[in-house]
């Protein structure tokens, strides 16, 4: 039976970008490195694409490095930057070739001999200079509008194990869903050295963090009783925090991984999976919608514009120009008295429509005809 014409096309083959972002030192390098091998043992290698332009040794072959096109050292020289300015800018740069990117792993995802299932991607440890940079925008919805994209966001678990760290790290990782409005798994990494259930039980159950913050509050919790969530101000923020982020849990896959042994890898792309489906549902309709305001804003825009200029420049004889008979010197309304005979001006006007006309093949120069010159000038680029 046919399927009718709404129906979505089944895209699931589609490759997958996967975003790793996460805190300096929280392990995104050696997270890439791992589902680099990971994938390379399923014999699915994966696109792999390094964005930190400052990381000075990359354990994994990048297919696409922004260090190949962007030298951090001599951007930081030559613009008096520091190092998160020097970041930016490179971003920056790179960002302007972001299209031809996209347009080799477009080619190289769908190539007939081995197509790409992934592409995976390590971001500068700087996660406000990629999230909240105009450069970061454009990498992420240059990719997001060609692949379905999905972020990891890597959380050093050892380091979140007091209540105000773990809150200020699930913050963080509500500000990047909330910017980049991609689907996003929390990687509770170095599942090795720290178990990574307290986190995931503060997560499910809203009375375990309550109690958390309590027994913090009273002295005994982690960080040797420094009690820095003692204060009624803390305890009440927290408290209040925790309530608004227990709607942004249940919007997050959350998997405890390994990066140094591979721990919770499958698990980590079953979840990929799952929010890659996520994506084609949830993500990729609202994308579209976004891009087509946008389209329908810039045609707008586009047809002021030249509605402007063929007011400027009167192509109806009408409208727009000084009133032909004001002269605005001496030497004019001489010259106008001269010509009056022979020229009342209106044959400028009559010749400039003549022009147009004849570039435009046309025989009458009426209201619609106009309209077809503006498609004209849309289809010639001008303007
Ligand atoms: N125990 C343990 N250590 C890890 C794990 N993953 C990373 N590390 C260590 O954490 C440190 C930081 O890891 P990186 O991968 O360099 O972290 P990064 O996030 O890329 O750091 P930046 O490049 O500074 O942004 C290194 O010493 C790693 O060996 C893990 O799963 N378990």
């Amino acid at each position: 039976m046919a399927e009718p014409a709404s129906t979505p096309k089944p895209t699931t083959n589609d490759p997958i970008a996967i975003v790793c972002v996460g805190m300096a030192g929280s392990g995104k390098t050696t997270f890439m490195q791992r589902i680099n091998a990971h994938l390379h043992a399923q014999s699915k290698p994966p696109y792999v694409i390094n964005l930190d332009p400052a990381v000075t040794k990359v354990p994994f072959q990048s297919n696409i490095d922004i260090r190949d096109s962007v030298n951090y050292q001599e951007v930081m020289a030559q613009y008096k930057l520091g190092p998160n300015g020097g970041i930016l800018t490179s971003l920056n740069l790179f960002a302007t070739k972001v299209d031809q990117v996209v347009n080799i792993l477009e080619k190289r995802t769908k190539g007939k001999v081995a197509p790409i299932e992934h592409i995976i991607v390590d971001t500068p440890g700087q996660i406000e200079v990629f999230v909240w940079s105009a450069s970061g925008d454009i990498i992420l919805g240059s990719l997001a509008s060609s692949f379905r994209t999905v972020i990891a966001y890597i959380i050093d678990t050892p380091r979140s194990t007091s209540t105000s760290t773990f809150m200020s790290n699930m913050l963080y990782a509500c500000s990047i869903l909330y910017k980049t409005k991609l689907p996003m798994i929390l990687v509770l990494n170095k599942a090795d050295a720290t178990d990574v259930s307290f986190a995931k039980e503060w997560m499910t159950d809203f009375e375990a963090f309550q109690a958390a913050l309590r027994e913090e509050e009273e002295g005994k919790g982690e960080e040797g009783g420094f009690a820095t969530q003692g204060s009624g101000y803390m305890g009440s923020l927290l408290h209040s925090m925790s309530l608004v982020l227990d709607e942004f849990y249940k919007h997050l896959s959350v998997v405890g991984v390994s990066a140094l042994t591979g721990q919770g890898v499958d698990e980590f792309f079953e979840a990929v999976q799952e929010k890659a489906v996520e994506f084609e549902k949830d993500y990729r309709p609202e994308l579209e919608r976004r891009k087509g305001e946008r389209d329908k804003l810039k045609a707008k825009i586009k047809e002021k514009e030249l509605g402007k200029m063929m007011a400027d420049m009167n192509v109806k004889g009408g409208g727009g120009r000084r009133k032909k008979d004001e002269a605005e010197t001496v030497s004019e309304a001489e010259e106008e008295d001269d010509n009056s005979d022979e020229d009342d001006g209106s044959d400028k006007d009559n010749d400039m429509s003549r022009r147009y006309q004849q570039a435009l093949g046309e025989d009458e120069m009426d209201t619609s005809k106009d309209m077809s010159f503006v498609k004209y000038l849309q289809s010639s680029n001008i303007g």
